[in-house]
């Protein structure tokens, strides 16, 4: 029988939740990885999450963005079972808590927040104690995950040696050791530099290329762009989109080119009636959004106007701008919990 294991005062254990293959039964295939339906948690007079849906299906690697405090956390907490949901339903591989206790986690492993280490041990040796804890074949999979992780080289040394990125990937190497068919990873990439990153990002595809379901939170979406095929974002609580990357693609605006000028209000009065382009002021700049064409033409425009150009670049990404649009605070939101997709995206 799968059990989570006790938490250890060392910290991993906390995180790290068992994982043992379940037999295979005829339709479990079927079955979603993770089903969340109306899911609410709240805090005395605050709703961390506010009756949100969730459907990971098997094989996919599925993202939680949202900015600080949308409630991603706290939906994992849930999944885990440290903490118990208010209202709704949570089901691993048609498990829940309700009806199957700790082995609703058999086949789940991951790590909320940072995993811990002992520092004054190699990164081999902290797997083969985790793996003796274990017993089973964990012990005989370090080589392995190792590997998958890219610490081959770099086992022998004392994870007090290690960087974050690869404390995080050996978080990985650990919760692989239980050979999961669910990967649960909370902000995976946080507080990781570019290398960081890129190496775990990198992890994340080899790990969904060998048909492992991947469920993780993200406050970055380009992160969740490169990396997933489905996401929920969250703010305060609330899904304000959920479905795939690329109908999100779809609806993100076209990229701004960010325009300052000798004479901005004039600049933007010269864009009235323009073909093909729009220009808004934003934050002590104009916004200007249009074709490339639209564009050469509106600054031959403003040079023959007098108008001179002081700086031109591009602003952000859109699929960002998209992110921001539908998770920034803006006095007239309607309260949350109140917002349809289509409305957000509207
Ligand atoms: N134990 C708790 N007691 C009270 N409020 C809590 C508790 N845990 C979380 N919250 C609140 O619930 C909300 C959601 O927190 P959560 O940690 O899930 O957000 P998050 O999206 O993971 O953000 P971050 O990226 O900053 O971790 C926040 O307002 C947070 O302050």
């Amino acid at each position: 029988m799968c059990a989570r294991r006790p938490a250890l005062p060392w910290g991993v254990p906390a995180f790290i939740v068992t994982s043992c293959r379940l037999p295979s039964v005829a339709g479990v295939t079927d079955q979603l990885a993770v089903r969340i339906e109306g899911l609410t948690k709240r805090y005395g007079s605050l709703t961390a999450v506010d009756g949100i849906d969730i459907a990971v299906a098997e094989g996919e690697v599925y993202g939680v963005l949202g900015p600080n405090g949308a409630g991603k956390t706290t939906v994992l907490r849930m999944l885990f079972g440290l903490i118990r949901p208010d209202a709704g339903v949570l089901e691993v591989f048609g498990r829940s808590w309700e009806q199957n206790g700790t082995d609703t986690l058999a086949g789940v492993a991951g790590f909320i927040e940072s995993p811990k280490f002992y520092p004054y041990l190699t990164g081999r040796k902290n797997l083969q104690l985790l793996a003796g804890l274990d017993g089973g074949a964990a012990r005989e999979r370090i080589d392995e995950v190792l590997d998958v992780v890219d610490l081959t080289g770099r086992d022998r040394d004392k994870v007090g040696g290690y960087s974050f990125g690869m404390r995080q990937r050996l978080g990985v190497a650990a919760s692989l050791l239980r050979d999961p068919r669910l990967l649960v990873l909370d902000e995976p990439a946080n507080g990781l530099d570019p290398a960081g990153i890129r190496d775990m990002r990198a992890l994340v595809h080899r790990l969904a290329d060998s048909g492992l379901t991947v469920l993780l939170s993200s406050h970055d979406m380009a992160e969740v762009e490169e990396i997933c095929d489905n996401v929920t974002i969250m703010k305060t609580g609330s899904v304000v989109y959920h479905g795939t990357i690329s109908a999100l693609r779809a609806q993100a605006p076209p990229q701004a080119h960010l325009l300052r000028t000798t004479d901005d209000a004039a600049a933007a009065r010269l864009a009235a009636g323009a073909e093909g382009l729009s220009v808004a002021t934003a934050e002590g700049q104009l916004a200007v959004r249009g074709t490339q064409d639209a564009i050469d033409a509106y600054v031959r425009t403003l040079a023959l106007a007098g108008i001179a150009p002081r700086s031109l670049t591009l602003g952000e990404a859109p699929l960002e701008a998209l992110f921001f649009m539908l998770t920034e605070a803006s006095p007239d939101s309607p309260p949350h919990g109140t917002r349809t997709d289509q409305e957000a995206l509207s």
